[in-house]
């Protein structure tokens, strides 16, 4: 496929999970915006996706210091307002000025059972709010070794894309997870991420005319470190990561935002 073009900034978002309070929160933005300066977010946008309930400390703290990282939600709920208790809304999100709400990830799915109908509610619900879903799929480990991942992963990508219009997809950004690298330690090799990741381009052409494909970022996630990162942004279809572990330690995800300077 083609290769990544300015159009396609790399993303690099730190999925805190269930870590940090708001203000353990606000030390590790401060140490990643100490050592992160202007000519990191030129080449490379950078967000933190805390958990909701320090989501107001990261805005407060990156409004006040003018800080060139973006942030968002770990998760979003698939209706607009009203009796759904323990529910974040899209708006509520935009209102906090958050840029991203993760859907999908394979965390969600697994434990909270949530299908691709769900999760293609969840991104169009982002989508409505101007929020850009990024929107996860991955196989886990009997899928890949019976060969299945790409087909897996599509029919994940496809479920997910339901309904949503061109312009849309043209702002959603796409995760690809493997299930067995996700904090495992097993990082995928950069031909596995490249593989996935091209076949989701691909079917993204086939979705979309008019240089969708081409526009929509695809990140890998899974075991991302400063030591594997530059190998994987090597790749022609990866667009950048979607870190977990690693985004706690502020020295290594500030690493991972400066992949140009390391080795491949
Ligand atoms: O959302 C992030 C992924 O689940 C990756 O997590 P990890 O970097 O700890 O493997």
């Amino acid at each position: 496929m083609a290769p990544a073009t300015p159009s396609r900034k790399p993303l690099m978002a730190g999925n805190w999970k269930m870590n940090n309070n708001h203000l353990e929160a606000i030390a590790l933005v401060q140490k990643m915006a100490f050592a992160l300066k202007e000519p990191d977010y030129d080449a490379v946008d950078v967000a933190v996706i805390p958990p909701f309930t320090a989501i107001r400390s990261v805005q407060t703290l990156i409004d006040a210091d003018r800080l060139g990282i973006q942030y968002g939600a770990q998760d979003v709920s698939q209706h607009a307002s009203g009796a759904y208790t323990g529910e974040i809304s899209a708006a509520m999100l935009a209102k906090l000025g958050c840029t991203y709400a993760v859907v999908g990830h394979s965390e969600r799915r697994q434990y909270h059972a949530e299908d691709d109908a769900v999760v293609n509610a969840k991104a169009r619900a982002a989508l409505a709010a101007d929020l850009t879903p990024i929107l996860c799929v991955g196989e886990g480990l009997e899928v890949r070794k019976a060969g299945e991942h790409v087909r897996h992963c599509l029919t994940q990508l496809d479920g997910g894309l339901e309904k949503i219009t061109a312009e849309q997809a043209r702002r959603t950004v796409i995760a690809y997870e493997p299930v067995w690298a996700i904090g495992t330690g097993e990082v995928a090799t950069p031909q596995d991420a490249q593989e996935v990741c091209a076949e989701i381009r691909t079917r993204i052409a086939e979705l979309y005319d008019g240089g969708v494909a081409d526009e929509v970022r695809i990140l890998y996630g899974g075991s991302v470190k400063g030591g594997n990162v530059a190998k994987l942004m090597a790749q022609d279809d990866v667009d950048g990561a979607l870190v977990g572990g690693a985004s706690l330690d502020p020295g290594e995800f500030v690493k991972i935002c400066r992949y140009r300077e390391l080795p491949v």
